[in-house]
C-alpha cells in the first residue's frame, strides 16, 4: 500500500490515496502502523477519499484505531497533498468530514507546492450536551473541575470534536503522561477528550500541551489550538487574533466571537512517500 508521510507543525500522519488503495481495516492499519517501533510511526491515519458533498472527504484515525471527527493539522496536509498530487488545480477546496464540510485556502510556493494552509473550522460548539460533557450547565465555560483531586477551571469546546482546556502555570513542567489520561477517561467525557493545558503569555500569545483522545500527547493539536483561543477569548484573556505556540509550532487563529466562524493558518508539510505491506 503506498502512503505518504505529511505534518502539520510535528503533528504527523500516515495519508493514503483511495483514489487509488483501498483500505479494509483502518482501526488495526492505524494502530499498526502508527507504532513509532514496528510500524511507520505516526500519530494516526488519514485516508483520502471521493466526496459527493464536497471536493474530497477526509476520513481519520487516531494511533488507538478510533475515528476521529476532525483534525486540524490533518486537514491541512489533505490539501497540500490533493493539490501537490495534481488531484485538483483549485486553490480554494471544499474538505467533508465526520463533522461537516471544511473550507481550505491553499498558499503555493515558488516551487508550486502548498506551503501554508489556512481553514475555516466553522463556530466553536459551546453546549456540554453536544461537546459532549456531562455537567449541570448548559456550558462550561471557566467552572471549577477536579480532576484526580486537583483543582482546575475548565472551559470546554467543540471543534467538531471534543475539548477540556485548562489553564495552569507551568506547562512546560506538567507531567502531562499522568495528568492527561486522567481527563481523557474521565467519565464526564463520555466520548473521552482532548485535553488543552494552557499558559497566557499575553494578549496575542498562548502557549499550550495537548494530551490527544487516542494518540496521547502530541507535538500539536489544529482542532485543539482552536479551541483554546476560543476559550482564551470567551474568557477575556486574548484578542480575536492570536497566536498558539505548541511544542512542534505556531498555529495562528482568528475568532470575532460568538456567531462568527473560526480561522486557523499553519503549515503542511511532505517528509517522505512509501510502501508499506499489508
Ligand atoms: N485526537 C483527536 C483527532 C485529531 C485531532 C488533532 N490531531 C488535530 O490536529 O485537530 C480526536 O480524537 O478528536
Amino acid at each position: 500500500m503506498k502512503f505518504t508521510k505529511m505534518h502539520g507543525i510535528g503533528n504527523d500522519y500516515v495519508y493514503v490515496n483511495c483514489f487509488k488503495e483501498e483500505v479494509k481495516d483502518p482501526e488495526n492499519l492505524s494502530i499498526k502502523l502508527s507504532n513509532r517501533h514496528t510500524g511507520i510511526g505516526s500519530d494516526g491515519l488519514i485516508l483520502i477519499k471521493p466526496s459527493t458533498k464536497a471536493d474530497f472527504f477526509m476520513d481519520m484515525y487516531n494511533a488507538d484505531g478510533s475515528r476521529g471527527k476532525m483534525c486540524g493539522n490533518g486537514i491541512r496536509c489533505v490539501g497540500k497533498y490533493v493539490y501537490d498530487h495534481k488531484m485538483t488545480d483549485k486553490t480554494s477546496l471544499s474538505i467533508e468530514t465526520l463533522s461537516g464540510i471544511k473550507y481550505l485556502e491553499l498558499n503555493v510556493g515558488e516551487d508550486g507546492k502548498v506551503i501554508l494552509v489556512k481553514v475555516n473550522m466553522g463556530e466553536p460548539i459551546l453546549k456540554t450536551k453536544d461537546i459532549p460533557v456531562v455537567f449541570d450547565k448548559e456550558r462550561v465555560i471557566n467552572e471549577p473541575f477536579t480532576v484526580d483531586g486537583i483543582n482546575y477551571n475548565l472551559t470546554a469546546v467543540s471543534m467538531g470534536n471534543p475539548h477540556a482546556i485548562v489553564y495552569i502555570d507551568d506547562v512546560d513542567g506538567l507531567e502531562i503522561e499522568k495528568t492527561g489520561p486522567k481527563f481523557e477517561f474521565d467519565s464526564r467525557f463520555p466520548e473521552r477528550v482532548n485535553t488543552e493545558f494552557v499558559k497566557v503569555l499575553d494578549r496575542k500569545n498562548i502557549q499550550m500541551r495537548v494530551w490527544e483522545r487516542g494518540s496521547g500527547e502530541t507535538m500539536a493539536c489544529g482542532t485543539g489550538a482552536c479551541a483554546v483561543a476560543t476559550a482564551s477569548i470567551l474568557n477575556g484573556y486574548v484578542d480575536n487574533d492570536v497566536t498558539i505556540h505548541l511544542l512542534g509550532g505556531d498555529l495562528t487563529i482568528s475568532w470575532e466571537g460568538e456567531g462568527n466562524d473560526l480561522y486557523m493558518k499553519g503549515n503542511a508539510v511532505t517528509v517522505f512517500e512509501g510502501d508499506y505491506p499489508v
